[in-house]
């Protein structure tokens, strides 16, 4: 994969782990919506495999259907056609191994950050003091240590992203899917976090399927970049960022590769 070698990322809680294979495999799937009698066809024939332990991103205009693909990766809702394999088993509803962000939070607004972050260590039965450790661990991660008696409605936009990130990486999921997890945090602690988020990539193993609209952003964390366009939207280029490395391509080389290709997609649509 390429990876540099890693910082010092959080201790793995190595009970929560079952499997090692954590390839996503995508086949051929679409998406329709229907409400109130009108049809919204979201994707139409995707396939897109992510090995155990890469980091792809998917970019893409605004209604392209990238959160979508995330939803059904997480199980939230079924495909129309087409199927998805988690660890070579299909996904049949949301598993707690696979850690979901989605843009609005969903964070419990009668729970406080730290009962946020603990609620799936809890769920899992993990040990009161451990749990503890971890909770502490990630608020100072996040940068929210001061706010950990604070309710989900006390906190900005992208506070309440940062709990959100912090709660599905404290049970150390083997697949993280996170859609645009830093859109709504300022640029210094998005540039912070983003670093946060390779440490412990690289420390832990994970395998992530993740959304941006932010081109550098993607150059900066990914082993490959995933072109999507169109409504429905469709799968339209590839990037390989982790095996060009070694020829010394630049981040700012890749950002202009995947922008020119964006315009010729664009072109075409
Ligand atoms: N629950 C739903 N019911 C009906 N249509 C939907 C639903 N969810 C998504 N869509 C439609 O499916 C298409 C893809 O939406 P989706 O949110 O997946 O795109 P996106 O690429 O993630 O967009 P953005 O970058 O703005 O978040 C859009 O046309 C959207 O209106």
């Amino acid at each position: 994969m390429g990876r540099p070698a890693s910082s010092c990322p959080p201790p793995r809680l190595a009970t929560m782990r079952d499997s090692t294979d954590t390839e996503i495999a995508i086949r051929g799937v679409s998406k329709q919506y229907e409400r109130e009698g009108r049809v919204t066809t979201a994707l139409r024939d995707v396939s897109l495999r992510v090995s155990s332990g890469e980091f792809v991103t998917v970019v893409g205009p605004s209604g392209c259907g990238k959160t979508t693909l995330l939803r059904l990766v997480s199980g939230l809702e079924p495909p129309t056609d087409g199927d998805i394999t988690v660890s070579g088993k299909p996904v049949q509803g949301p598993d707690p191994n696979r850690g979901t962000v989605f843009q609005e939070y969903h964070l419990f607004p009668w729970l406080t950050v730290r009962e946020n972050v603990a609620f799936g260590l809890v769920e899992r039965g993990v040990p009161a003091a451990e749990r503890q450790e971890r909770v502490r661990e990630m608020l100072a991660i996040i940068g929210l240590s001061d706010f950990a008696d604070a309710y989900p409605k006390e906190l900005s936009g992208g506070m309440k992203q940062r709990v959100g990130l912090a709660r599905a990486l404290a049970v150390d999921p083997a697949i993280l899917l996170l859609d645009e997890p830093f859109g709504s945090v300022d640029m210094q602690t998005r540039r912070q976090l983003q670093r946060e988020l390779l440490d412990i990539w690289r420390g832990t193993d994970k395998t992530v399927l993740f959304v941006t609209h932010d081109i550098e952003e993607a150059v900066a964390l990914s082993d490959r970049i995933v072109i999507m366009s169109g409504t429905p939207g469709r799968v339209r280029a590839t990037v390989s960022v982790a095996e060009s490395r070694p020829r010394n391509r630049s981040a700012q080389w890749f950002v202009d590769l995947v922008e020119t290709l964006f315009e010729r997609i664009e072109s075409q649509t």
